[in-house]
């Protein structure tokens, strides 16, 4: 089963692999035809709204003309058909003189012919929202008073693809032919259900690519703090990578960062950036004394992120095994996985380890991508966490869905980059759900790299991936 939003980006994932919309709506289109064909219908009618909905019920037109006797209506003029490739199926029907009407009002459909064999219902898929606009209202109700067999696209026109039970009105369709995955809303159908292989590749389901950026660009734009306000608290032994992660969240688009670090790591964080907030805790690295003043600041916070340059000192563990479970929403990286183990169930967290952390708390972990993903898998359901297993392949996996980033390169072993990483991480799960946030980040932190890579060789820092992150989380324009 499929959301209409996850359905949106696999479909954006498939066109950055190259298999076009057009290609996807002949599948679909065909398919469609197939089981309107079914019972050997003499006649029929193809119903086609103007979005994609009717570009399939366009190609399955052309496939039902073969054997039987079709009229084709569109609920609309086709100057308003919306893509390129439902218009070109459209112009197909024209030049082949196929019986074509444009339904310019509702009166019109008193003078069509519903006592056929099958409709092709395909006026509205999951593009539909809010109640039925004429004249398609008027045409629902036209199909469910007709005797014919009615098989719908997608899913019956007016129904919600995501909801449980469907309400207002709708087709009351015979047969459903569903394009790539079951919707919601199928299992409380009185229909047949065709599930049809559309040709997506298993890959843009399974690998991160650049339809998941879309998710963030349907953030509409917002208040200051909207974004994202976060935390980083970390330094200690290292002081450079709080203000590392603390740049990288700034430039993976939250709107306030603050960094609670020790004095020496607060004062090099300070230094190098100055546009930061800094905190510093009195002494070297992090201690239990200071756990309720940095849980004071995290409540104001959206996510913390722990972590980075910390260290391990038993002390600082100690702080982390106090700190964790006092935090609603957490990004869990370097030393303070140790602690993994303290995190509240009910709190939304991601840890970030690479193999060599996630063997402290798994029986090994596997070279490649493919293996690693139910030790990943197991591990996140067991600790309640979506885990993040940094690799050649990145595995994200929520404990029930895993996916894998391929983004990144061999120079990316540089030092800093898993602070960028856990920073990245913070922005989007300030905004997006913890494991969509993952995988996005996974995926746009090793497109910075990769764009680097490209621009300026293998001599990559850690800054330049933090400079290449706004630009890594754009989507392409085509996609
Ligand atoms: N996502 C995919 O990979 C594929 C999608 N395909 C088809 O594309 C469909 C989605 O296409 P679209 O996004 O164009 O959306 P739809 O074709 O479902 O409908 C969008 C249009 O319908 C109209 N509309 C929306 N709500 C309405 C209402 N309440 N009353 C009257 N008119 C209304 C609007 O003009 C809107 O532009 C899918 O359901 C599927 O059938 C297929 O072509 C195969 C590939
Ligand atoms: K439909």
């Amino acid at each position: 089963m499929i959301t209409s939003q996850r359905m949106a980006v696999v479909d954006r994932n498939a066109s950055a692999l190259g298999v076009s919309p057009d290609r996807l709506m002949e599948n679909a289109g065909a398919a469609l035809g197939r089981e309107a064909k079914r019972e050997d219908p003499d006649d029929a009618v193809v119903l086609a709204g103007t979005g994609n909905n009717g570009g399939d019920a366009l190609v399955a037109a052309r496939f039902l003309s073969n054997v039987a006797d079709v009229t084709t209506v569109l609920l609309g003029r086709s100057s308003r058909i919306r893509s390129q490739e439902a218009s070109e199926s459209w112009r197909i029907l024209e030049r082949s003189e196929a019986n074509l009407v444009e339904l310019r009002d509702s009166t019109a459909l008193d003078d069509l012919n519903f006592d056929v064999d099958v409709v092709v219902d395909g006026m509205l898929g999951v593009g539909v929202s809010g109640g039925l606009r004429e004249p398609v209202a008027s045409a629902v109700e036209t199909v469910n008073g007709s005797d014919a067999r009615v098989v719908s696209a997608d899913v019956p026109s007016g129904v919600d693809p995501d909801v449980e039970e469907p309400s207002g009105g709708y087709v009351d369709a015979d047969a459903v032919v569903t394009f790539h995955d079951e919707k919601r809303v199928h299992g409380a159908l009185d229909a047949r259900v065709v599930v049809a292989d559309i040709g997506i590749p298993d890959s843009a389901e399974e690998l991160v690519g650049q339809g998941d950026l879309w998710l963030l660009q349907r953030m509409p734009d917002a208040h200051k703090g909207d974004h994202g306000r976060v935390l980083v608290v970390g330094g200690g032994p290292y002081t450079g990578a709080p203000g590392l992660t603390a740049r990288a969240t700034l430039r993976a688009g939250a709107d306030l960062v603050e960094v609670v670090a020790p004095e020496r790591a607060a004062d090099a964080v300070a230094s190098y950036s100055p546009d930061l907030i800094t905190s510093a805790l009195d002494g070297d690295h992090l201690k239990p004394r200071h756990v309720d003043g940095v849980a004071e600041r995290a409540e104001d916070a959206d996510t913390v992120v722990v972590g980075p340059g910390l260290g391990s000192a038993d002390e600082t563990l100690d702080a982390v095994g106090e700190l964790l479970p006092r935090l609603d929403n957490a990004v869990v990286d370097a030393d303070a996985l140790r602690k993994i183990d303290t995190v509240d169930e009910d709190a939304e967290v991601i840890a970030t380890p690479h193999a060599g952390e996630l063997a402290h708390h798994v029986d090994g972990v596997p070279d490649g991508w493919r293996e690693r993903r139910p030790v990943v898998e197991r591990f996140a359901e067991e600790k309640g966490v979506v885990t993040l297993l940094k690799g050649r392949y990145d595995v994200v996996s929520d404990g029930s869905e895993t996916r894998a980033s391929r983004t990144g390169n061999p120079g990316m072993t540089v030092g800093g980059t898993g602070d960028v990483l856990a920073g990245v991480c913070g922005a989007l799960s300030a905004r997006l759900g913890c494991f969509d946030a993952a995988c996005i980040a996974a995926f746009a932190n090793g497109r910075a790299g990769d764009a680097v890579v490209e621009e300026k060789g293998y001599g990559i820092t850690a800054t330049d991936l933090v400079e290449a992150l706004p630009q890594a989380l754009r989507k392409d324009e085509d996609v």
